[in-house]
């Protein structure tokens, strides 16, 4: 377990092993007068699960956003792959494997969820979707859209429009259009958020079902889903690293039961 600001990945396989996925470096943003993230530093191993968590305003959002490419940091450098992604905008981050999910919806609600996943399957945007309209869907675009959507148990509301979806069903739909480009990270900003139970137990399933070499950031303000999910925990506070550790690690961490429960062991 590491207190310290640095969150480096264990490498069980030794050298030769696969370059991290994800590797953050002093990672720091600001806006004005408020100090959002503060020197964060994390590795994600290939084919590891880490979890974010902290109370609300930690600085959890502002750090995915810096990752996903939505934020210019105002220190600190993200590599992806080995490759210096700091300063490159969300487009060729997608194309370097970054899929990812969006706190707010991103979904395009009059149309149908098939179309949806057809329009991320082609690198869909908001623009692409004009252009979409004007252009026929290949068949192997539609095949692959059509199993993400069997494989994520939405088959049976392919043809019905997003505004008709249940809020849980809408963030599988988000996974699937995050999953239908092949990423080779996955970057999940707080999926359970609005979520029933039930739902959220399907969407449990559905994360702990995705392939284990698919590396995975997961930020989620829900302790209990981030920690039964992932290999390794880093809890943030007021935009500064707590602690990074096993699930285990992490739950039992006095400032971790502090933030969480409001009480700290008595030792
Ligand atoms: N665009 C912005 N402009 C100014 N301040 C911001 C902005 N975005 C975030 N902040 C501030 O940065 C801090 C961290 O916010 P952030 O949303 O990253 O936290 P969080 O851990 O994701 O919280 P939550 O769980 O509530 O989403 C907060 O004090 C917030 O008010």
């Amino acid at each position: 377990m590491t207190s310290t600001a640095q969150a480096k990945a264990p490498d069980p396989r030794g050298s030769g092993a696969a370059a991290p996925a994800l590797v953050v470096t002093g990672l720091g943003k600001r806006y004005g007068g408020v100090q959002a993230v503060d020197g964060i530093s994390l590795e994600l191993a290939a084919g590891e699960r880490m979890g974010v968590i902290g109370p609300n305003g930690a600085g959890k959002t502002t750090l995915f956003k810096m990752i996903a490419g939505d934020v210019a940091p105002t220190t600190g450098t993200i590599e992806l792959f080995g490759r210096d992604v700091t300063h490159m905008s969300t487009a060729p981050r997608a194309r370097l494997g970054v899929g990812r999910t969006f706190q707010v919806s991103n979904l395009f609600r009059d149309m149908s969820v098939l179309d949806n996943v057809r329009v991320a399957a082609r690198g869909g945007s908001s623009k692409a979707r004009a252009f979409w309209r004007t252009q026929g869907m290949t068949d192997d675009v539609t095949r692959e859209s059509i199993l993400m959507l069997d494989s994520l148990g939405l088959t049976g509301r392919r043809d019905d429009t997003v505004a008709d979806l249940s809020h849980g069903e809408k963030r599988q739909l988000e996974i699937a259009m995050a999953l239908v480009s092949h990423p080779s990270i996955l970057l999940l900003d707080e999926p359970a958020a609005g979520l029933s139970a039930a739902e959220r137990a399907t969407l449990r399933q559905l994360i702990e079902e995705l392939p284990r070499t698919l590396p995975i950031l997961l930020i989620e303000h829900d302790m209990t889903l981030a920690l039964g999910l992932t290999d390794r925990v880093m809890c943030m506070e007021n935009g500064r690293h707590v602690v990074t550790g096993t699930p285990d690690e992490v739950r039992e961490h006095p400032t971790v039961k502090e933030i969480y429960l409001g009480r700290r062991d008595k030792k």
